[in-house]
Parts: C-alpha cells; structure tokens; sequence
C-alpha cells in the first residue's frame, strides 16, 4: 500500500491509448488506513471499513458499495478525503472490482460537501493541504478507470455534489426535502474552474451560469429535469437501482468504456495537473482574506443558530 501512496498520478498504457490513474498522496495516509479493519471471503468478497468510509465488494459481481459514515454529516474533512481517495485507490487496483457505488451509511445526508472547519481559523499551510486533497478526490473519481456510480440518498450540496457529478452516473432519493447543487456563492465562496467545468459538462454552459451565480440548490426533481441527476427512485430503491444500473454499465466490454471515459475526461484532468500549484495559491490566497473568513463564520454561526 504504501508503494501505492507513493507513487503520485501516472498514466497507463492500454492499446493505443492511456488511461488515467490517480495515486493519493497525503503523506499521512499510513497511519489512517492502520486503522481499518478488513476481511475477505473464500468467494473473494471483502469488507474494510476505516473512521469514515465503509467498503463492501462482492467478488462474484464486481460492484464496491462505497458507503460515507462520517457522522454527523458525512462533512468531508481532511481524513474523510483521505480515507476515500485510499479507499477507492485500493479497488482500482483490486481487479476483483470492476465498478464502485458511492453513497452514504447517515440517514437524509449523502455529504455536506467539504468540512467548512477545515477552511475557517486555520493556517496557510494547512489550507493548502486540504485543497491538495480536494483535487485528490477530485482527480480520482473524475479520471476513475472503473465504473463510479452515485447513490445519492440524502442532501448533496457543494462538495458532495462535486463527487456525485464526477462520477458516471447519479441516481437520487425522490425525498423532497433533499437537495443537490453548487451552493458555495451562497457561503461567499467562489466555485474553482474545475468544479464549474464539471458542473458545465454535466448540465450545459447556461443552467451552470445561473447555478454559480445563485448558488442554487435543486430539489430531486428540478435535478433530474437539468440533468444535473440521472435518475429519481423511491429512497429504499436507491441501491438497488444503482446495482441494476451498473450491472448494464458491466456489460460493456472494460477497455472500450475506459477508453471512451478517458477521452472525454482526459482534458479536464490533464488542465488540473497542469496547474494543481497555482490553484492551490489561489485557494489559500482566496481563503485567507478577512471577508472570506468573516463570510465562513458567519455561515457556520447560521447553521448552528437554524437548529436552535
Ligand atoms: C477565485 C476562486 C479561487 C479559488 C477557489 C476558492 C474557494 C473555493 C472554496 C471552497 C469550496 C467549497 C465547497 C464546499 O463544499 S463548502 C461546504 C458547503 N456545504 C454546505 O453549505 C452545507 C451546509 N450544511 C447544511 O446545509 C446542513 O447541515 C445539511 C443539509 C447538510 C444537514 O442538515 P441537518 O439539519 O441534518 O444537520 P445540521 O444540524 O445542519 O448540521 C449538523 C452539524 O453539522 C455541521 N455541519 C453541517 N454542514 C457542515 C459542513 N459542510 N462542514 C462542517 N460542519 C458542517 C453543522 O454546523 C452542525 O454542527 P453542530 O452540531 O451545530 O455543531
């Protein structure tokens, strides 16, 4: 594992193409995934779970359920990326996978979106280890060489929307109360170009100049006339319409999809590689400023003062 850690992205020959493979680099991996627990069947089935994520892989189909149990909101800190990005290293090398479910373990939440404490009071050194873990994250589902399929059975907003729309498909809860979009203009915050290239790919240059400029949040049914979600299903047949629709998706012959992913996503990734350095400047720089902060607090002081 640690040789795996280390080894930073490259790319994989396959035919006359290459193929995408992130490596997960925090440098404080080892110690987190020491705490996992794991156990593999004779069938080749596995289970592992760490602090925050909970994977289950079935040997005999090749679907992962990658289930986020970070409580109480599956907010994605800098451990939670961390353990995700491991997590879904492993089985992209595991080739007993061929394809991962993404989705959440808490009740009405799939993820928060990005642990807003881990951008509030900090230091500049610290912000910018979470922003290199954010790209992680990012770089790995986006340029994932399996199938990645998003479960999303509760609230999705910002951060979590992100990993949903990097994935290859999203099913969602048809729960009213849920919602889903890029509401960081609403915390004062501006989305990076990687987060509206996604959103651009996923539902078109205009719904997406609206989404930022608002921050909209949409509900299961406005997500799925956008297209920002693929599918609404009753809550309780979120999963298993997940594992129907991968199952479609194994059909497919491996190199021919990842093939077809690659050259519609190599790109985006490629632009990110090339300037993971100064949009991480621009992050602490963008982070740290007075009002940005003053904006953050106020945020969070208003999610506390809701629940009261
Ligand atoms: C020019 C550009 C250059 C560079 C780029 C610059 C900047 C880009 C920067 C950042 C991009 C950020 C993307 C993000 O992901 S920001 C996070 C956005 N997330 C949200 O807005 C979600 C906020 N939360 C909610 O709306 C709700 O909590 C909920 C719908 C998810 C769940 O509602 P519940 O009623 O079930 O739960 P709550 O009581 O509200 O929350 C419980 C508990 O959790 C705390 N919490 C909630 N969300 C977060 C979070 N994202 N991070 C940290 N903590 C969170 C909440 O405060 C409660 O805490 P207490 O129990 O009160 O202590």
């Amino acid at each position: 594992m640690a040789a795996v850690l280390r080894r930073g992205f490259r790319l994989v020959s396959f035919g006359s193409s290459q193929l995408l493979c992130g490596g997960c680099k925090h440098g404080r991996t080892s110690s987190l995934s020491i705490c996992s627990t794991s156990s593999r069947n004779s069938s080749s089935s596995s289970s592992s779970s760490s602090s925050h994520v909970k994977v289950d892989l079935d040997g005999s189909t090749g679907i992962a359920v990658v289930k986020f149990q970070s409580s109480p909101v599956n907010s994605m800190s800098l451990d939670f990326l961390t353990e995700l990005c491991i997590s879904l290293e492993k089985l992209e090398l595991d080739r007993s996978c061929r394809g991962v479910i993404l989705t959440s373990a808490l009740p009405k939440i799939f993820s928060a979106g990005l642990d807003i404490t881990e951008m509030y009071g900090k230091n500049p050194e610290h912000y910018a280890e979470f922003w290199k873990s954010v790209q992680e994250i990012w770089l790995k589902v986006y340029g994932y060489s399996k199938i990645a399929i998003a479960a999303i059975n509760g609230s999705s907003p910002a951060g979590g929307c992100l990993v949903s729309m990097a994935c290859d498909y999203r099913i969602m809860a048809d729960d009213p109360r849920y919602r889903i979009g890029l509401n960081e203009a609403q915390l004062g915050i501006v989305a990076p170009f990687w987060f509206k290239d996604t959103m651009v790919n996923t539902v078109g240059f205009r719904t997406t100049e609206l989404s930022l400029q608002f921050g909209l949040m949409y509900s299961p049914s406005d997500a799925l006339k956008i297209g920002l979600v693929d599918q609404v299903v009753p809550e309780e047949n979120v999963l298993s319409t997940a594992t129907e629709t991968i199952t479609k998706w194994l059909a497919i012959p491996d190199h021919a999809r990842e093939i077809s992913k690659s050259m519609m996503r190599k790109p985006m990734v490629d632009r990110l590689l090339a300037s993971r350095e100064s949009d991480i400047k621009n992050f602490v720089n963008f982070i740290t400023k007075d009002s940005i902060q003053k904006s953050l607090g106020f945020y969070m002081n208003s999610l506390k003062q809701r629940k009261a």
